[in-house]
């Protein structure tokens, strides 16, 4: 097996984006997998959701807009443009920018015309397959002969698609048993849909808990003797961040553990302080000793994915429950009730009080979960369901425009867009409402950093930063490419924990519980 070339990808990425028919992408995917070297699959699966290995690589897409004469002939390799872009992101000091655009320039000589479109795109964040990773999973399966179902749980098991489809089509699907839950390595964790009311979630789940949502950031944290290791929704290691939370983790009468919670930060009386000051918290590397003085921050448990050595996931959540009560004393433990009989008027009365005493000590919402359900790691499962009074979509910043005033200087009004099918993006209005100084200060330096124009006025980011959005209803607008647009848009916080590619899609916000167009 040669080394893959940049052409044979390209291609397929187009052909991914211009068939709607999964199963169609699946084979086109399983195809190029079976042709892949193992060692490469990683860089083809990240190139084509549009990730950059080497994260941000600093070039202005007036760089890449320099016209270079393609080459004639495909010679490019995916390695080889890999190596090139480690150069590109090593390059700093003096003369950088001359140094990066010789090199963009070198690069985009040596790729052919599709190529050269296929490299631009990528590099300017304008690949964004979303639901890639997914279609991907399945071409990995497709061309290793082995059943979808199997490598979704090693996924799920070992955290990263790209290193089991490595070993998987390096050695087949025997190597599948080999991925078991092992503490020290994470499990994409399970996420929840929302639901309109108590009510509804009650009745669409029957016998279920009713759980606080706090609004802090989720954590795994693993124990094996006294190694603790702590993880985020997106599984990067956090535990030097966090001495608290690894103290109370030592703390536990428990050996061998996965516990699946949230870390938040609470005042004096027990209430939560505003998220962003949780979020910074965790986001802190420096300093932390000083940090974790000034904002110590508490973990509060609500799942236990493993114990001594058993995977606890498909027991029913109801067991799970039993075996953390076990493990975590209360304060631990996230608040709850238990509504066995959801036709209960007595019980449905309960979960509505627990959901409004929840709001009352001043949290979000609340989750509701079926009792019986297992734990279905990196999906958003149908058995957790969340109730929030204030509904609010995840949108992600296109651009920002410079303000004006008391906001000169620091980028401003917010270009939002929702998730098409396709994987684009799609603008849905602008706000620059809600924004406090710190806010404004802290998104002005990480739109910097997305960054890939800036005419004066607005300034063109790479579509990764999400924002939560609270907002009135939606509005026709013909100026706006879906037909609507949000009304009073106003930002709640940024959402620098959350994946652009779970952002709500423009399907979700038309029917969504805010759809009525006025
Ligand atoms: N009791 C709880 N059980 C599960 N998740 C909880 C709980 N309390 C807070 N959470 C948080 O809520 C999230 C579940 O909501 P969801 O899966 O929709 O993710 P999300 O998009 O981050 O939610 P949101 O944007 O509403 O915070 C979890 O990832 C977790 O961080």
């Amino acid at each position: 097996m040669g080394r893959m070339l940049l052409a044979r990808l390209a291609d397929v990425s187009e052909q991914v984006a211009a068939t709607s028919a999964r199963s169609r992408k699946i084979a086109v995917l399983a195809d190029l997998f079976a042709a892949t070297p193992p060692a490469e699959v990683p860089l083809v699966i990240a190139y084509l959701a549009g990730r950059l290995p080497q994260g941000r690589i600093g070039i202005g897409w007036s760089t890449l807009k320099d016209p270079v004469a393609p080459a004639g002939h495909a010679t490019l390799t995916v390695a080889g443009t890999d190596a090139a872009l480690t150069a590109l992101a090593g390059v700093a000091g003096a003369g950088s920018r001359t140094e990066r655009r010789r090199l963009v320039r070198d690069l985009m000589a040596a790729a052919t015309a599709p190529e050269q479109r296929f490299l631009v795109r990528l590099l300017a964040g304008e690949v964004r397959q979303g639901a890639l990773d997914a279609i991907a999973l399945e071409g990995v399966a497709q061309a290793a002969g082995a059943p979808p179902a199997d490598v979704r749980r090693a996924v799920m098991l070992d955290g990263s698609l790209p290193r089991v489809a490595t070993v998987l089509l390096a050695e087949g699907p025997a190597v599948l048993e080999r991925f078991r839950l092992a503490v020290g390595t994470p499990v994409q964790p399970m996420l929840a849909h929302t639901a309109k009311s108590v009510a509804d979630a009650l009745a669409a789940l029957g016998p279920c808990a009713v759980e606080e949502k706090l609004d802090g950031i989720r954590i795994q944290v693993h124990r094996s003797g006294d190694d603790v290791r702590i993880y985020t929704r997106s599984l990067d290691e956090i535990t030097d961040r966090l001495p608290e939370v690894r103290g109370v983790a030592r703390d536990v009468a428990g050996d061998a553990f996965i516990l699946d919670g949230e870390v938040i930060a609470l005042d004096g009386a027990g209430r939560p302080v505003p998220f962003q000051e949780t979020a910074s918290r965790v986001g802190s590397r420096v300093d932390v000793a000083t940090a974790a003085a000034a904002r110590p921050v508490s973990p509060v448990f609500f799942d236990l994915l493993a114990l001594d050595g058993r995977a606890l996931l498909d027991l029913p959540g109801h067991e799970r429950h039993a075996e953390l009560a076990r493990l975590v004393p209360d304060p631990l433990r996230v608040r709850r009730t238990v509504v066995t009989d959801p036709a209960d008027p007595g019980q449905r009365r309960a979960a509505e009080a627990f959901f409004a005493g929840t709001l009352d000590r001043g949290h979000e919402g609340v989750l509701v979960k079926a009792l019986d359900a297992p734990y279905s790691a990196g999906r958003r499962g149908r058995s957790w369901l969340k109730v929030k009074p204030v509904h609010t979509l995840d949108l992600v910043v296109l651009a920002a425009e410079w303000g004006h005033g008391r906001r000169t200087g620091l980028l401003s009004n917010l270009h939002l867009g929702a998730r098409a099918a396709d994987g684009t993006f799609v603008m849905l209005g602008k706000t620059f409402k809600g924004l406090t100084d710190e806010m404004l200060r802290w998104q002005t330096d990480r739109l910097r950093e997305l960054a890939v124009s800036d005419d004066g006025s607005t300034v063109t980011v790479r579509p990764e930063l999400l924002v939560e959005i609270a907002y009135d209803g939606l509005q026709r607008s013909p100026r706006y490419p879906a037909g609507v647009t949000l009304r009073f848009a106003r930002v709640v916080r940024h959402r620098p924990d959350k994946p652009a590619a779970q952002a709500d899609t423009v399907e979700r916000v038309v029917a969504g519980p805010q759809s009525r167009v006025v």
